[in-house]
């Protein structure tokens, strides 16, 4: 299932938030997003998850317009984990997770035990079995990161919108719930801010600055040191893995330092 912006533009507050953004991410695709804080990735998900309407142009779902569908349909095509995701304390994290199945219930159709079945694989998938009987409020931020993604798992959507998925989570966790993402059969749409995880990650890579997209294609086309230094305002070596992986090392004044005992030209921190 593709999920295109087609010249979308929105605003808020007055301000231009959002200007003639356009890409289409492919079935089966993992897009990252990145960008500086306020470049209007969130804005973007927003947008691309139908909870807001552009001002003008139009977001696609397999070509049809998001608006035109009804809110149960889009559920069940599409899952978005927020950034500041929150749920009721009163409630376990098994029923935070038994939400997800909300899109597939009704009078006709009740809870069964597939649901049940769907929602033990999701929280399995993210390492919450253990914890499943604890309540929402006792549990950690990191933990309850990991069941806002067993949510949206247990939703079993087509398309997958996470907006910096690794917050609060350790190292561990931040690499195992980007390859487990990385495994479902999903298109995803990810706002990331690891640069390093973004190229071991995504298939493409979009960059926003300022409410553009300023650059999308292939993580070792996009990830260039030029761009992250015209776009983030900081310098650094790049290298190619023998995978065509990018590995991204961040030069700060005092690695720098370190640099120039091994290179005669090094590159400088800007505004240092
Ligand atoms: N409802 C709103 N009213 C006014 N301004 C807004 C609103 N929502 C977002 N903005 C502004 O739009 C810009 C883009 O915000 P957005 O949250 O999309 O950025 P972001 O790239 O996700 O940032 P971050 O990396 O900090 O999460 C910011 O300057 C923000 O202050």
């Amino acid at each position: 299932m593709t999920l295109s912006a087609d010249h979308v533009s929105w605003s808020a507050g007055g301000a231009d938030i959002l200007k003639g953004v356009s890409l289409t991410v492919e079935t089966g695709e993992f897009l990252g997003i990145i960008g500086p804080n306020g470049s209007g990735k969130t804005s973007l998900m927003s947008l691309l998850a139908g909870i807001r309407k552009p001002k003008s142009g139009a977001v696609l779902m397999d070509g049809t317009p998001i608006g035109e569908l009804g809110r149960r349909a889009v559920a069940q095509r599409l899952a978005f984990v927020e950034q500041q995701a929150e749920t009721g304390e009163r409630i376990t994290a098994r029923q935070a997770v038994e939400l997800g199945r909300t899109p597939y219930l009704g009078p006709l159709s009740p809870w069964t035990s597939q649901d049940d079945s769907i929602v033990d694989a999701a929280l399995e998938n993210v390492d919450m079995t253990h914890l499943a009987e604890r309540f929402w409020h006792t549990l950690s931020g990191g933990e309850r990161q990991r069941l806002h993604i067993a949510r949206a798992l247990a939703q079993q959507p087509k398309i997958l919108l996470l907006d910096e998925p690794t917050n609060h989570l350790d190292i561990g966790h931040q690499i195992s719930l980007l390859d487990l993402v990385q495994r479902q059969d999903l298109t995803v749409v990810a706002a990331l801010h690891d640069l390093n995880h973004a190229a071991m990650f995504c298939d493409r890579i979009a960059v926003m600055q300022g409410g553009c997209l300023v650059a999308l294609g292939q993580p070792r086309e996009v990830l260039t040191e030029a761009r992250i230094r015209d776009v983030f305002g900081v310098n650094v070596d790049i290298e190619q893995d023998s995978g065509g992986i990018c590995h991204i090392r961040f030069l700060t004044r005092r690695s720098q330092g370190r640099t120039n005992l091994a290179r005669p030209a090094p590159l400088s921190v800007m505004g240092a």
